[in-house]
């Protein structure tokens, strides 16, 4: 398997979300089969927009592709209008033809079960083909907070305070926002087979620099994507401001070239 990590830095996120929504296409296009690791947030609304045009459009299909999401609010069952289910249902289920989809149920009555359940639904799938990440700008990656163990499975994760301020735009007040979540762990994301992470913005400036060049490090669980086999990190000019090596990175032109600075 071809091994690499890439930097793509795209002029903006318009076309930072055509580039994850064509690596995700031509996943399933070589791999119809493919097992994906999806992500929620602000930022993959784009994604899958792009991704349900293309399926439209006969560009892509997920008729074979099964699904498991990175996470969900502990707490919340899927009809409410703030759980992962609800949101994954709204920006892509109901729209394409993926239908063996999977996320943790938020209103288990046991979430440690539910947890442990879930690796193992994972693990029985023969783990995920291609993983979608975003970036929190605490450096998280699903909801595994800064501190995290870098080798942790699915399990119940305790939420920051700058996490839950950073949702609560979804919900009617702050307090709403749970204080805890069901997510995969670092170890389970990185037996992906590959990772494409997508971020943009300002706001992602300093997650994004400690991700890519700083130590690998708990205190950015997304610095242990240094340590992956594939990996794709897809960000704008924006959010590459704080990159220091930038001579090293892939730099994608507007006119939709690729050139190696
Ligand atoms: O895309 P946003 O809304 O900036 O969120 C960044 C990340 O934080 C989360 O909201 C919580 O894990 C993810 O769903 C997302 O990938």
């Amino acid at each position: 398997m071809e091994t690499a990590v890439k930097i793509l830095i795209h002029p903006d996120a318009e076309r930072a979300a055509d580039c994850v929504a064509e690596l995700i296409a031509a996943r399933l296009r070589t791999e119809p089969a493919t097992n994906l690791g999806l992500a929620t947030g602000g930022t993959m609304e784009a994604v899958y927009a792009r991704l349900i045009a293309a399926y439209r459009g006969g560009q892509v299909s997920f008729a074979g592709a099964t699904s498991f999401n990175l996470d969900e609010y502990v707490g919340l069952p899927p009809d409410h209008p703030c759980s992962y289910w609800r949101y994954m249902r709204e920006h892509l289920f109901d729209h394409v033809d993926l239908t063996d989809t999977h996320l943790p149920h938020g209103d288990a009555a046991d979430a440690e079960v539910e947890a442990a359940r879930y690796e193992a639904a994972i693990v029985a799938a023969g783990d995920i083909g291609l993983q979608l990440l975003g970036l929190g700008a605490n450096g998280h990656i699903g909801f595994n907070e800064p501190t995290s163990s870098l080798s942790s499975l699915t399990r119940i994760k305790t939420l920051t305070r700058s996490t839950r301020e950073a949702n609560a735009r979804y919900f009617e007040r702050f307090e709403d926002v749970p204080r805890h979540a069901i997510t995969m762990g670092i170890g389970t994301i990185m037996r992906a087979d590959e990772v494409v992470l997508l971020a943009y913005g300002a706001g992602k400036v300093d997650a994004v620099a400690a991700m890519i060049e700083g130590p690998v490090s708990a205190a950015c669980p997304a610095s242990v994507l240094q340590m992956h086999r594939k990996v794709t990190v897809v960000i704008d000019e924006a959010a590459a401001k704080g990159l220091k090596l930038r001579a090293y990175y892939d730099e994608v032109h507007p006119d939709g070239g690729e050139a190696l600075l």
